[in-house]
């Protein structure tokens, strides 16, 4: 299905704000530089290299543990003003604890934002992206509620250490994945699978100390440095097929964004009363004394609620829904037993590389405006959106995805909803996860048989460059690829 962006040139807000976002595991290397320790990334491709689809690792990735340099070129090439990237907790404290910082690992950070910072591009730093140190893990990590002081701890040294240069922090990157994927299923690290129960442990606990990260800035850093502090959560549009009920959907958009969303955007916080609902009921039929999902206690309500300053969504497709049946084999409990639904794309849908990576542009702004409905119009920044490809730099697919998921985005704010800023997913191939390098989504080719790692601007990304320079969506534009400039 051709889906045609509309032919008129669109011109985004004044104030609207753009970049392009990586993460440390995905991009730096450098994995045991300079007193780097080991994370839950590093330990899992190193015991089990081939759970990884092309059995890599990040151990050099891109590199841009000595390449960040060439990295701030792409930004200027591209026109950037912010520019997200996340921290690697060990590579600033290899205890995991703040007893010792690693000087070396705090200087890397600090010539990143100050090479940015010479050229007017804001950073915007995410404290926790997937890679968490493994003696943490060794400790339970994020099933055990003492991680909500590690994080803290953790979170006030790199305020102390970027605060003064770095206004917009992000303190989690998509607990969904961390939760559900990590811990209640074997597709992320640390594969705990303790399904139905560690991914709710963690999801309390994850939240939790988000807020006391964001309680620790709002009482020790605003007043003098005045940044904002957000999260940003994986947000994918779920959507009833033909005569489906709408409640379907709407249980498996609260049990995927909501769970996190609502405990602090809602009005009463807490989980979504849909999650604790079926939860509940599953547990007890299930012979437990008690319902799986975690309680909050009165403080840490109050704690978790209203504890962010802006929504982060990283988005990138929709899902049709449908109710489980025989043709299902979930195990009890599970994440999915537990809402009985399961979301599926149909096979003729275009998409990316990535399976799950469907075009579907009215899911965005179905989404957006859903979350204006739901959380009372929260000012919310696009921390990622993206397209992948197996390589090559003709990459038709992802100028159309881009522009079609742009124009999307603009009807949703012409319609009241508050979007701020957007950050393309992502400045430069990097590790995608378990599917290593096969799956490219950069605005920038890395050549990963050089040892330079050599960075090449595809179409998507001079046509990127024209949309932040015209600050307009032009679907007909044609760029000239064939010298990529500094302006
Ligand atoms: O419901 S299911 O579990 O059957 C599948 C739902 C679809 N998921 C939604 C979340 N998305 C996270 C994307 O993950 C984000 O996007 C990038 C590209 O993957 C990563 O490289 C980034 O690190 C990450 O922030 C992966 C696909």
């Amino acid at each position: 299905t051709i889906i045609e962006a509309k032919q008129s040139v669109r011109k985004f807000p004044d104030g609207f704000i753009f970049g392009a976002a990586t993460a440390s595991y995905q991009i730096e290397g450098g994995w045991d530089a300079d007193g780097k320790t080991e994370n839950i990334w590093d330990h899992m491709t190193h015991k089990e290299p081939c759970l990884i689809a092309d059995c890599s690792n990040g151990d050099v990735a891109d590199d841009s543990y000595n390449l960040y340099k060439r990295d701030v070129e792409m930004m200027r090439e591209l026109g950037l003003q912010f520019y997200r990237f996340s921290l690697s907790w060990n590579r600033i404290l290899p205890t995991s604890f703040p007893d010792k910082i690693n000087e070396a690992g705090v200087q890397y950070y600090n010539n990143l934002i100050n090479e940015m910072l010479k050229y007017n591009i804001e950073p915007m730093i995410t404290l926790y992206h997937w890679d968490l140190p493994q003696k943490l893990q060794d400790m339970g990590g994020w099933a055990n509620p003492h991680i909500v002081d590690w994080f803290a701890d953790y979170a006030r040294v790199a305020f102390e250490n970027f605060g003064d240069r770095v206004k917009y922090w992000i303190t989690m990157n998509e607990p969904r994945e961390v939760c559900y994927q990590g811990y209640g299923d074997v597709t992320k690290a640390p594969r705990l699978n303790m399904k139905g129960i560690g991914e709710y442990m963690c999801a309390k606990n994850l939240l939790v100390a988000h807020a006391k990260a964001y309680d620790i800035y709002d009482k020790e850093f605003r007043e003098k440095w005045g940044g904002t502090v957000g999260i940003t959560l994986s947000a994918t549009w779920h959507e009833p097929e033909g005569d489906m009920d709408a409640d379907l959907a709407e249980t498996i958009n609260q049990f995927e964004w909501g769970q996190y969303a609502h405990p602090i955007f809602s009005e009463t916080g807490d989980f979504p009363p849909i999650m604790k609902e079926m939860i509940a009921a599953k547990s007890a039929e299930q012979g437990f004394y008690r319902s799986r999902l975690p309680e909050f206690t009165p403080e840490e309500l109050e704690l978790v609620r209203g504890s962010s300053d802006f929504l982060g969504i990283n988005h990138y497709s929709t899902f049709l829904v449908r109710k489980i049946d025989e043709r299902d084999s979930f195990e009890v409990p599970s994440y999915w037993d537990d809402m009985e639904i399961v979301g599926y794309q149909p096979e003729e849908w275009e998409g990316g590389a990535s399976s799950w990576l469907k075009v579907v542009p009215s899911g965005f702004y179905k989404l957006l405006h859903r979350l204006r409905e739901l959380y009372d119009n929260p000012p919310i920044m696009i921390t990622e959106n993206g397209f992948s490809t197996r390589g090559g730099l003709e990459d038709d697919n992802r100028v159309s995805y881009y522009r079609l998921y742009l124009d999307a985005m603009l009807d949703a704010m012409d319609e009241g909803c508050d979007v701020i800023g957007y950050a393309a997913w992502s400045l430069m191939d990097n590790f995608e996860w378990m599917q290593g390098y096969t799956e490219r989504f950069g605005l920038y080719e890395v050549d990963y048989s050089s040892p330079e790692r050599t960075r090449t601007p595809r179409k998507a990304a001079f046509v990127y460059k024209e949309i932040l320079r015209s600050r307009s969506l032009d679907p007909n534009y044609v760029p000239d690829t064939t010298v990529m400039t500094i302006d």
